[in-house]
């Protein structure tokens, strides 16, 4: 069983406190909201612990949702950020992950909600705590990787920033290996008009290539079917930052122990095959910036974790 650090509380505003978050869940107990004294706000969805909202306190969404998605838990959602864990993409030659479907398990099952955490000091903070182990598998997936694991999952808001964070525990006694990923959809105005920057000299690995390895020369920009598994040059400190053409920061991200980052558009004629991806051109108004581990495999020794995270600064759409 996952620990509950922070269960649901009542909510209660104590006169004389500065306002404070309002956390809510909603749909049949299928998903969390959190709203910030200041307006910007979060959905979370139990399935996967998929975030499939972010508001800006303007009101501004900052994640790109596909208006076809499901989101009743029959399979991933497209747009939010869908977990990745404990493979990426699929590994038919990885003996322990062969069989699991595409991107793992984590963004297909459900989560438990763990509770919510703010400070009284910073009334412009809330933290939405998620937890999955073994036992909310199913039987077919819990066959298809039989370890014993945990995961806390944290999504925190805060006025102008959106972090989110796992620990990844072996609690079973066989290490197992793993990889991991915040598959983010960052909402844009339009991509063709913006680039990508503090990636030159990475290298990365061009999936719309064969696999080629290559090393990225200058800005980024999205002119074709974009997927590539980049390791940026400067690490994970330095932020990715999609900015428009005066180069002003739409988003940045900044990363923690996650030493991958996948950009990922799929363009027109991706965007035209994917089932639930709509509207046709919404490839346009989204661009996936993917902070992960996973180039090889992390390994992880039993009774151990694996700690990372991202923190999201959006600038003016
Ligand atoms: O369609 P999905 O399983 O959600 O995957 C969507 C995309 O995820 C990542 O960005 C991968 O690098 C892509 O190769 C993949 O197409």
């Amino acid at each position: 069983m996952v620990d509950r650090p922070n269960k649901p509380s009542a909510l209660v505003s104590t006169p004389g406190l500065p306002p404070q978050a309002q956390v809510t869940i909603s749909h049949n107990n299928s998903r969390v909201s959190a709203v910030l004294p200041t307006g910007d706000s979060i959905e979370v969805l139990l399935h996967g612990a998929t975030v499939i909202s972010w508001k800006d306190s303007s009101g501004e969404e900052r994640l790109w949702l596909s208006e076809a998605s499901a989101l009743d838990g029959s399979k991933a959602v497209r747009g939010g950020i869908p977990l990745v864990f404990p493979v990426f993409g699929t590994a038919p030659d990885h003996p322990a992950v062969g069989q699991l479907p595409q991107h793992g398990f984590a963004r297909i099952t459900r989560w438990e909600f763990l509770g919510k955490s703010t400070s009284e000091a910073a009334s412009d903070s809330v933290k939405l705590d998620f937890g999955l182990s073994s036992e909310n598998l199913d039987d077919k997936l819990r066959s298809q990787w039989n370890y014993k694991f945990g995961i806390i999952y944290s999504v925190t808001l805060e006025r102008n920033s959106l972090s989110t964070s796992l620990v990844i525990t072996n609690e079973g006694d066989e290490p197992f290996e793993f990889q991991t990923l915040m598959h983010t959809y960052l909402r844009v105005k339009d991509i063709t008009s913006l680039q990508i920057n503090n990636l030159e000299n990475s290298p990365y690995v061009d999936k719309v290539d064969n696999l080629t390895s290559k090393t990225q020369d200058g800005p980024v920009t999205i002119t074709s079917e974009t997927d590539r598994v980049y390791t940026p040059a400067g690490g994970p400190k330095v932020p990715i930052v999609v900015a428009d053409a005066s180069g002003q920061a739409v988003y940045s991200v900044v990363r923690d122990t996650l030493d991958d980052v996948v950009i990922w558009n799929p363009h027109e004629a991706k965007a035209n095959s994917i089932g639930d991806f709509a509207p046709k051109d919404g490839w346009r108004n989204m661009i996936c910036v993917e902070a992960g581990a996973v180039k090889g495999w992390q390994r992880l020794e039993a009774g151990d974790a694996f700690e990372g995270a991202q923190v999201i600064t959006p600038g003016p759409l």
